[in-house]
């Protein structure tokens, strides 16, 4: 049986002369919450318009649900719900007469819209008009739209931006709840590894339209943690910043009067403390230290490169 429920073989895409998408590769197990993580305008909206057939596929293969993109769009539409960003509600209207039109187009049987509720915790509030909602609120009716057909697999894109802390935790139970209590697999974009990091057990991370990490978060953890940063604080960073620059050492994002650098075993702590007192540079402190997730993030998206500070 394949295991996986979205599979893109050397995807590309373009718009115009701008290539956006180039040979991106992903496997999405079924019953995972899968996150697809990047920074912003990696690409990662446009892959999705693609997975749900609104940009067609130009270069490469789209399977979900095992099916091709390209001869199934129905099919695989009727199998699979989304959300994108925020949902398009008719405010006038109470969150159960939204739910009655879109179950009439999308034909589900009637008796999905007290279910839909119960799943996303609006029962009580669905017949309140839908201008009086939280953005959260709001939010959460929009995954019901996207749940009236039963779908197995949920595509939902930044479902947090813009919402409150609140609101970002009701949305983040709510996805947790829909994997473990209902089997749905979830496709979840977010430029925030910290978002990713709460919900998601797989992920992808692409930039510049390429997969840069596809795996287990559990692996990638283990793959920060075996990658050692040394921070350092010095009399003079900017000069000692560029010297480790001038001897091949990766810097990773500065904070405050930290440098940090990327050391392979811990001689190298050794090396790089004579090499700045040789130079006339005091060493205030100097801490062998795990790289944490958001490092990690940086580094792989190659953010983590910076350029000296100017004095
Ligand atoms: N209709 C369009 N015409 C031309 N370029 C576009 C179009 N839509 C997106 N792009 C470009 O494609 C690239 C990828 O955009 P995309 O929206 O897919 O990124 P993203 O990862 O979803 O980013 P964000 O988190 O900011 O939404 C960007 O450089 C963007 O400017």
């Amino acid at each position: 049986m394949n295991p996986y429920i979205i599979e893109t073989h050397g995807l590309s895409y373009s718009f115009g002369k701008r290539q956006v998408l180039q040979n991106l590769e992903l496997r999405v197990p079924k019953g995972t919450i899968f996150g697809f993580l990047g920074p912003n305008g990696a690409g990662k909206s446009t892959t999705i318009r693609i997975l749900l057939g609104l940009l067609p596929v130009p270069k490469g293969q789209v399977l979900l649900h095992g099916l091709d993109l390209k001869d199934n769009r129905l099919d695989i539409l009727r199998q699979t719900g989304a959300l994108i960003e925020m949902p398009t509600l008719y405010r006038h209207l109470s969150g159960y007469d939204n739910l009655e039109m879109h179950r009439r187009m999308v034909r589900a049987p009637k008796h999905r819209i007290a279910e839909v509720l119960k799943i996303v915790g609006l029962a009580q509030d669905a017949h309140r008009k839908t201008s009086e909602y939280s953005l959260g609120m709001s939010q959460r009716l929009g995954i019901a739209l996207a749940l009236l057909p039963d779908p197995q697999l949920l595509i939902l894109d930044e479902p947090t931006n813009g919402l409150d802390p609140s609101g970002i935790r009701e949305v983040r139970e709510l996805i947790l709840r829909l994997n473990r209590d209902l089997g749905k697999t979830i496709f979840l974009s977010s430029h925030l590894l910290s978002e990713i990091e709460k919900c998601a057990t797989e992920l992808a991370i692409i930039d510049k339209g390429e997969t840069l990490y596809q795996g287990s978060l559990k692996q990638l953890y283990q793959s920060a943690f075996r990658t050692n940063v040394l921070r350092l604080e010095t009399n003079n960073n900017s000069v000692a910043h560029k010297l480790l620059q001038d001897h091949q050492y990766q810097l990773l994002a500065q904070e405050a009067d930290i440098l940090t650098v990327q050391v392979k075993e811990k001689e190298q702590a050794a090396a790089i403390n004579k090499l700045l007192v040789e130079n006339g540079i005091s060493v205030y402190s100097l801490q062998a230290n795990s790289q944490n997730l958001e490092e990690l993030f940086l580094s792989i998206t190659n953010k983590g490169a910076i350029t000296p500070a100017m004095h």
